[in-house]
Formats: structure tokens, C-alpha cells, sequence
């Protein structure tokens, strides 16, 4: 898909000007990405029920979000809160397709053997059936699903997180390149740790996050996900690394981005990335989630403060905050935990006030 808008290196340098003019050219349309059900759920401590895990994944569905990460391949022994992951697939490839849009299912895999299993779910589903007995088709294509490899911007956190190299990481992307692109599987790429690293502090270089991004690019990713893994990240460095990222050719419309929200910088650090043109933001329901490997990171930016605050700039998620906000209190309440989002707590609020509850 990439190599089709930009065949290499050179031509993306080439057509750097005229892919400025396009990422900042005004668009009032932001896509959400809901992690919640895979980066949100991964380190919670107590089993989650399969069920549970369902349940969130479907209501999002009705939400009006266009993307959901439902779930990761990677070894239970390390993250067991995602050994049902595959079940989770199951689950959403037996859906019939959600209202109010289509919605793109992503999974996270971080090798071969993440993406056989992902593979071997898909190819075992049936097909979903039509959705009313006066429809003509006999069958219906299962939902569009979507693979999420991951690496990161530093040695230490590659290491810590998938246990090699940074160079052996984009290694054993490779088969999962090409058998995707030979399945017409989209691939979307994360890079960690881009603000500050766990290990080695806050001062990532932004040279080494654009370097890993232009190789994802042409290794045939479809976005890359820039991820501030700690929140350590702030708006002049948010500022800096996106400017690194444009020089070094990446297209403000090639990447998404993925704040944890551990200093509440969150937003401030997404009315960079809106200036800057981004209009791709991965978000968590309730404010959940936290990586295993990133001590005393908190939760993704709530879902709800995203949207509340894109709707104020006039901004169009598509997102139902209503369902939203009640999505976040409920998930939280079944985890047995504070919900994050203040925006969704005061909404909630607000409409018991009018007695709209
Ligand atoms: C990367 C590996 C797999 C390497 O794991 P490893 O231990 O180096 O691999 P291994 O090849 O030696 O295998 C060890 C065991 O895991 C099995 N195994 C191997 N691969 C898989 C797989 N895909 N699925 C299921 N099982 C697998 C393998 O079969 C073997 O089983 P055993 O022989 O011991 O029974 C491992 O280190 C791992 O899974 N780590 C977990 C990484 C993870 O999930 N981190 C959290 C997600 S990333 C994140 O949260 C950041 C992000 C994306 O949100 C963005 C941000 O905010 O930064």
C-alpha cells in the first residue's frame, strides 16, 4: 500500500513539499484508534473474563469508533492477560458488521509465530451471514482485520520489551510483511519509547524514531504509531520530533499518535500533533492501560477526553461520547478501578443532573 504512494527513500524526499502542503491542508475529520481492549486490558494484573473482554470490544463497536485493537498475539508467558486473545478474535470475526460504521479490527503480533496464530483464527472463521433473510447474498466477508507489529526507539526498551535488538526486531518483520501483503493484510507499525524511554530517559533521539519510521514505511507498513510509551513526552519535544519526522520525509498522514497520559500532557502534546496536521490519535475507554514493560506508566489518553476535546476545536470523531463515557464507567467499575477520563466522568454527570441518565 505504501510502496505505491512512495516506492523508496528518495522519491519520499522528492515529494517532501508537496506532502507537506497535504498533511497540513485543512481536514475538520479525526480518526480514533480505541485501544483499550488490547493496550488498556494487557497489564492488568487479575484475569479479565473472556467475557468481559467481548463485551467491551462489541460496545465500542457501536460507538461510532473506526478502529479497535482488540487483542495481541505475543507469548502468554510474558502478557497473560492477552492469552485469550485469540477467542477475542473469534468473537469479532463472528460479528455482524457494527453500527454506525465499519469498524477495522487491528491485533498486535510481534513475530512469525504471533502472526501464524492470527492467521490461523482468521482462516478458521466462517464467514459472518447475511445480515437479514430477504438479502440476496449468500454469504458476507468477515470484518476487515489488520496486523500491529511493534518496536521501539532505544536499545534498553526493544530488549526489555520483545527481548532482542532493535535491529532483530525489524528481522522478524519481515516474513510478516510479506505473507500479509500476500494475504492483503494491512500491516500497522508502533514505535516505542519516541518521547522517553523507562531506561534511558527522556531525551530519545528524534533522529533514531524518524530513521526506524522512513525503514517501516518502506518495509511496507500502512502507519506508524508514535508512541509515548512513558508520558514523558512534552510539547517542544513533541514539536521536535514531529518536525525530525517531516524532514526525514514521513508524511503527517502516514502516522498516528499514541500518548500515555502519565504527566497529563497528553492533550497538550495532541494540539502538536493537530497543528502539525496529524489527524490519526490511538486512545484507551476510561483512560485503562499501561505497558508491562514501562514502570509507573499510566493508561493511554482517555477516548472521552480525546473526543471532548476534538469536538471543542470543532473537530468531527464521529464518536458517540454518550456511549463512550458509559463504556469507560462501566469497564472500569467491572475492573474494580477509578475511571480516568474527567471528561466522561463530568458528562455522565451532567446528564444525571438533567435527568438524562
Ligand atoms: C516478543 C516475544 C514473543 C519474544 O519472546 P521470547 O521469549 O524472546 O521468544 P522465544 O522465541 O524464546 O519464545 C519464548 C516462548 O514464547 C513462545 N512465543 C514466542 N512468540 C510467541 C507468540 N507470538 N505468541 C505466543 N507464544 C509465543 C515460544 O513458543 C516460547 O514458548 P515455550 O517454548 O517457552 O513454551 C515475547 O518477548 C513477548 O511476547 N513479549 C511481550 C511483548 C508485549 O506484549 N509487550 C506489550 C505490548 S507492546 C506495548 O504495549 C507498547 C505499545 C504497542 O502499546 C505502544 C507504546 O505505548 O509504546
Amino acid at each position: 500500500m505504501f510502496a505505491a504512494r512512495a516506492p523508496s527513500r528518495l522519491t519520499r524526499l522528492c515529494s517532501l513539499q508537496c506532502r507537506r502542503r497535504l498533511a497540513t491542508a485543512a481536514s475538520d475529520k479525526v480518526r480514533i484508534i480505541e485501544v483499550g481492549p488490547r493496550d488498556g486490558l494487557q497489564n492488568e494484573k487479575k484475569s479479565i473474563p473472556l467475557a468481559t473482554k467481548v463485551e467491551l470490544t462489541e460496545r465500542l463497536a457501536h460507538t461510532g469508533v473506526p478502529v479497535i485493537e482488540a487483542a495481541s498475539f505475543v507469548a502468554p508467558k510474558w502478557v497473560p492477560q492477552m492469552a485469550s486473545s485469540a477467542e477475542v478474535m473469534e468473537h469479532v470475526l463472528r460479528q455482524p458488521p457494527p453500527s454506525p460504521v465499519p469498524v477495522l479490527y487491528q491485533f498486535l503480533c510481534p513475530n512469525q509465530k504471533g502472526m501464524d496464530n492470527f492467521f490461523k483464527v482468521l482462516d478458521s472463521a466462517p464467514l459472518t451471514p447475511p445480515p437479514s433473510p430477504s438479502s440476496t447474498s449468500s454469504k458476507q466477508d468477515k470484518p476487515e482485520v489488520e496486523l500491529s507489529i511493534f518496536t521501539a526507539a532505544t536499545e534498553s526498551f526493544t530488549r526489555k520489551n520483545t527481548n532482542c535488538s532493535m535491529a532483530e526486531s525489524l528481522e522478524r518483520f519481515k516474513p510478516i510483511f510479506s505473507t500479509a501483503k500476500a494475504r492483503n493484510i494491512g500491516v500497522r507499525a508502533y514505535i516505542s519509547v519516541a518521547l522517553g524511554c523507562p531506561y534511558e530517559g527522556p531525551n530519545v533521539d528524534p533522529h533514531a524514531v524518524a530513521n526506524l519510521a522512513v525503514t517501516l514505511l518502506e518495509m511496507g507498513a500502512n502507519e506508524i504509531s508514535v508512541a509515548d510509551t512513558t508520558g514523558m513526552g512534552t510539547v517542544p519535544r513533541t514539536k521536535k520530533l514531529l518536525e525530525t519526522l517531516s524532514q526525514a520525509g514521513v508524511r503527517a498522514e502516514d502516522i498516528a499518535l499514541h500518548f500515555h497520559d502519565t504527566y497529563a500532557q497528553a492533550l497538550p502534546n495532541t494540539i502538536v500533533g493537530l497543528e502539525h496536521g496529524v489527524r490519526s490519535y490511538d486512545t484507551a475507554v476510561g483512560g485503562l492501560g499501561g505497558c508491562p514493560y514501562s514502570p509507573g506508566a499510566t493508561g493511554n489518553v482517555a477516548t472521552e477526553d480525546m473526543v471532548h476535546m476534538l469536538h471543542s476545536l470543532g473537530l468531527d470523531t464521529g464518536v458517540d461520547m454518550q456511549r463512550m463515557a458509559e463504556i469507560g464507567e462501566w469497564i472500569n467499575a467491572e475492573l474494580g478501578k477509578a475511571n480516568e477520563s474527567r471528561a466522561g466522568k463530568a458528562f455522565l454527570a451532567q446528564r444525571k443532573a438533567a435527568g438524562k441518565a
